[in-house]
């Protein structure tokens, strides 16, 4: 459906994307994660025609979109602050761009009405987009983006604005609505846990550059690098030398999967992976912090040697703050970073 072929976008001598390749599948949901200043929106905007490339190709179902303006691209767009027309009711606001297109009344009032029924704001079409709460205008500035059926539906920050127990809600209906529909989706966000949650396969960015692209299973289970760890809130790192399946570092030797690549690398332990003991049976290590997460707690460790660690304990096993532990650590939570 979609795919870049080594886009760059310079501004003046910086490049917000730097030689991106990036292929989107029918019916796949990608979505793009990274830090502030990644290149993400410029991503996006080089998707829809808005910012041309320095160089490379963008494709859309094999032709290359270079010189096609915004709205013969028939793709959809839905950014962080919704942009609805206030001046405009729901029903107005949603049947925009199918007015656009010379979609005939009669055709267009019944696909607004199916529009809002989809997206849970059924009967909605004479209110004030002003009168809406945030979600509520959330979801018209939704039905607005698919209700010309565009070929790929492109998200900035989608539910950015959203508190979060709102997001946690929106983010689930999201990706059944986009399941049912078969819709092909980019989007992107900083935000990790929406795009885990709504994503096929996730793409994280550094730099205006690819830092790694997979199930958000895959990302999570084996994050490619120290950047792609720390981005996903791991900071159990430590350089480390891998022999066979153990691995030297200021933590003691850290038990690595079978398979680990050899040599001198970065370690990560998932707090998960921190087992905490008597004091004789593991690295020595003084709590200094406990923060509750629901089902677990999450201990902050000051070993007696090497940077603060973490370990993620179910609430009843928690030690006191002060108190002295051995950590040990289970392989199937390490990861040898490349
Ligand atoms: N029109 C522009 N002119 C000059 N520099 C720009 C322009 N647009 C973006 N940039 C720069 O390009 C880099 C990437 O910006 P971009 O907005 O794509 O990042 P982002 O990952 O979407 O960030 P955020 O999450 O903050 O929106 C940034 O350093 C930004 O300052």
């Amino acid at each position: 459906m979609l795919a870049l072929r080594d886009v760059t976008v310079r501004f003046g001598a910086r490049a917000a994307v730097d030689a991106v390749s990036l292929d989107v599948a029918d019916h796949e949901v990608v979505c793009v994660l990274g830090p502030s200043g990644s290149g993400k929106s410029t991503l996006l905007r080089v998707v829809a025609g808005l910012q041309p490339v320095t160089a490379g190709r963008v494709l859309l179902d094999g032709a290359d979109q270079s010189g096609v303006p915004v709205h013969r691209r028939g793709v959809g767009l839905m950014f962080q602050d919704h942009q609805l027309f206030p001046q405009r009711d729901v029903a107005g606001n949603v049947a925009f761009g199918l007015r656009m297109r010379g979609v005939a009344r009669v055709e267009r009032a019944a696909r607004v009405a199916e529009l809002l029924d989809l997206v849970g704001l059924p009967g909605a079409g004479r209110r004030a987009v002003a009168a809406l709460s945030g979600g509520e205008q959330q979801r018209v500035a939704l039905a607005r983006a698919l209700a010309p059926r565009p070929r790929l539906l492109m998200l900035d920050e989608p539910l950015g604005q959203l508190d979060r127990g709102l997001r946690e809600r929106l983010v689930v209906e999201l990706r059944q609505l986009f399941g049912r529909l078969g819709t092909t989706v980019l989007a992107v966000t900083h935000d990790q846990g929406e795009a885990f949650a709504l994503a096929d396969r996730v793409v994280v960015m550094r730099d205006g550059r690819v830092a790694q692209s997979g199930t958000p299973l895959e990302v999570w289970q084996r994050p490619a690098s120290e950047f792609v760890a720390r981005f996903l809130g791991f900071d159990n790192v430590v350089p480390g030398t891998v022999t066979g399946r153990a691995a030297d570092t200021v933590w003691g030797r850290i038990p690595v999967p079978a398979g680990s690549a050899q040599g001198a690398a970065r370690v990560l332990v998932r707090p998960a992976g921190v087992r905490l003991g008597d004091p004789a049976g593991g690295l020595w290590c003084t709590v200094e912090a406990r923060t509750f997460r629901g089902q677990s707690v999450a201990v902050r460790l000051r070993p007696e040697s090497g940077p603060a660690l973490e370990a993620a304990c179910a609430l009843r096993e928690a030690p006191e703050e002060g108190a002295v532990v051995g950590a040990t650590f289970a392989a199937d939570e390490v990861v040898v970073l490349g």
